[in-house]
């Protein structure tokens, strides 16, 4: 487990102090994949790099394992360091050495003899998938390959905690899928913890299990992912949650397409988990004097299961819309109904 209290960054530059992180708490279970989203500027990067101490915290205390980071030694942190790995958004390969030798380097480092380290080398390629490509150059591997040797890398000292700075956002989208496949089922082959920055909410859906928004130095807003689509509270994170709904103008577009439909109720359901919202439209057609017609509707999978938007037009009597419109509140599906104007 990681816990992470009052954490504080402040960079002294020539014309001012910036505060990159300010008194930041934070809890992070052991085997979880854990995502920091935020903007520019928000302070992720200073934040996983104090993880790993390649940032001195100003303030501050980071526990990994009942054993607390900042107040270790060069030597101590040189060993703590072997049990978190790193990737990065440009992979930091040596463009010198082949895959093999790239993967190698922790292990030469750690002192591991020749046959073991060719031996765990051979298991890591495998595990990443880059049989037959070992002694291939950086140079001569696509985007998604290089951050394979990354992640071989990473994890050649046998981590408990996998750091991840942007590790995707340099690959196509296409790719970035398939390095995001690869760590969750790492995470699950291996029961590493993942902490991972990034500033495309489509990685958070597709691979955490929680995710903590950053903005100005802190952490603005925490929970599962699923809760986090189902009610973003702050400002910031439901132009996140946009990003993969599609939906820049929610606030106002229940309001707008309720103007064109003055006759009945437009409500928008938000589901999450595996009822599927056909079943449940139809449910309500059947069992209410209703008509439904769905306007617009979005769903997504994530680590913890689907979520879903649907903007509905329901016409009807007043009355059967309302016992309707309770009904599928009953179903643990989160109702908006637009105001009447
Ligand atoms: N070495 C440094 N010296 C001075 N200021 C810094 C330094 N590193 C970061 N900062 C400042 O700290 C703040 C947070 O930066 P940080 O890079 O952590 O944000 P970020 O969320 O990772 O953004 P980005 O995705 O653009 O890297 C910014 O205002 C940045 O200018």
């Amino acid at each position: 487990m990681i816990s992470i209290k009052g954490l504080s960054k402040v960079f002294k530059t020539k014309d001012q102090d910036v505060q990159a992180v300010d008194n930041l708490d934070a809890v992070i279970e052991s085997g979880e994949i854990f995502g920091v989203i935020g903007y520019s500027g928000a302070g992720k990067s200073t934040f996983i790099r104090l993880l790993n101490r390649l940032e001195d915290p100003s303030g501050g205390t980071i526990d990994i394992d009942n054993q607390e980071i900042s107040s270790l030694s060069k030597k101590e942190l040189r060993l703590a360091r072997q049990e978190m790995g790193m990737i990065f958004q440009h992979f930091n390969l040596l463009w010198s050495r082949t895959v093999e030798e790239n993967i190698a380097f922790p292990l030469e480092i750690a002192g591991m003899p020749k046959e073991e380290r060719k031996k765990r080398v051979d298991e890591l390629i495998e595990l990443v998938g880059l049989t037959g490509r070992g002694s291939s150059y950086p140079s001569q591997l696509s985007g998604g390959q290089k951050q394979r040797v990354g992640i071989a890398r990473s994890l050649a000292n046998r981590p408990k905690v996998l750091l991840c700075d942007e590790a995707t956002s340099a690959l196509d989208p296409e790719t970035t899928d398939s390095i995001l496949d690869l760590l969750v089922d790492i995470n699950a082959k291996l029961g590493l913890t993942i902490v991972l920055i990034t500033h495309e909410m489509h990685v958070i859906r597709k691979i955490c299990h929680r995710v903590a928004v950053m903005e100005g130095g802190r952490i603005v807003e925490e929970g599962d992912v699923l809760d986090v689509f189902l009610r973003p509270q702050e400002k910031v994170t439901k132009r996140f949650v946009d990003q993969v709904m599609g939906d820049p103008d929610r606030e106002d577009s229940l309001n707008l397409i309720k103007e064109k439909y003055p006759v009945g109720e437009v409500a928008q359901f938000h589901f999450v988990g595996e009822r599927t919202h056909q079943a449940l439209i139809s449910e309500v057609s059947r069992k209410f004097q209703v008509d439904v017609n769905v306007l617009h509707g979005k769903i997504t999978q994530t680590q913890k299961g689907a979520y879903g938007t649907l903007i509905v037009h329901l016409e009807g009597e007043k009355e059967e819309i309302d016992r309707a419109l309770e009904f599928v509140k009953e179903t643990s599906v989160e109702v908006e109904v637009a105001p009447n104007v």
